[in-house]
């Protein structure tokens, strides 16, 4: 993954009345990660659902690869995992089932990827059971796991330790040291202090 670089260009963003930022730019490489950070209401979520190319924002650019996300939506969509406030679990499949079709939807790698996902976010035992029945903190873990099925070289996730008890924390901040230690890239607010993984993450403070 050595090439692959993400830049936000002087990116503007305005909700209502309010000019959340402007001229705010960064360049992340292969192997590193951003932390945003800021109060509530400043903008990061906003800021998060531009460089996902969910929002367009009312000024500047994101490139991925060193080209504009709206010039070539599908390759940006193959390459990055957004995972936002919802979860976006659908109720009535099961633990495993969602995962199926998020593996559907974008590698169509193999079943395999399932059983390691779960593993990995500590559902291991839980493949069967209907999504609609796990805890807040549950639904998270197997939000997180689309992240892993995804094999997406960037993760764009707002508040991933959001209903985490502390060994769900310790277990994603792993996850999210060893897909920058694979050379992956990650963008990721968190309202948390970080318990392993602050040293690992540049970090982008927004004002007001
Ligand atoms: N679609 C919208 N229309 C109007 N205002 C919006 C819209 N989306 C967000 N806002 C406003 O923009 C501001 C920034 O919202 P945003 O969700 O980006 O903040 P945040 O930094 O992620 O906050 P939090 O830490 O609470 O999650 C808020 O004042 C919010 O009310």
């Amino acid at each position: 993954m050595q090439d692959i670089v993400f830049e936000a260009d002087r990116l503007a963003c305005i909700r209502g009345e309010r000019m959340l930022f402007d001229g705010l730019s960064f360049r992340l490489e292969a192997g590193h990660g951003l932390l945003v950070t800021g109060h509530n209401g400043c903008g990061k979520t906003s800021l998060l659902r531009i460089l996902c190319g969910l929002s367009l924002p009312e000024d500047g650019e994101v490139r991925w690869r060193g080209t504009d996300i709206r010039e070539d939506r599908s390759a940006y969509f193959r390459d990055m995992a957004y995972i936002g406030h919802a979860n976006g679990v659908k109720a009535d499949l099961t633990v495993a089932e969602n995962l199926r079709v998020s593996l559907a939807l974008t590698t169509g790698g193999p079943m395999d990827l399932i059983d390691a996902a779960l593993d990995d976010v500590g559902l291991v035992g839980l493949a069967s059971e209907p999504a609609g029945a796990l805890s807040a903190g549950q639904c998270r873990r197997l939000a997180l796991a689309r992240l892993l099925v995804s094999r997406a070289a960037l993760w764009i996730v707002d508040e991933p330790f959001n209903a985490l008890d502390q060994t769900g924390v310790l277990q994603v901040e792993s996850l999210i040291s060893r897909h920058l230690a694979d050379g992956g890239l990650v963008i990721m607010t968190s309202h948390q202090p970080l318990k392993t993984l602050g040293d690992s993450l540049e970090q982008l403070r927004m004002a007001a």
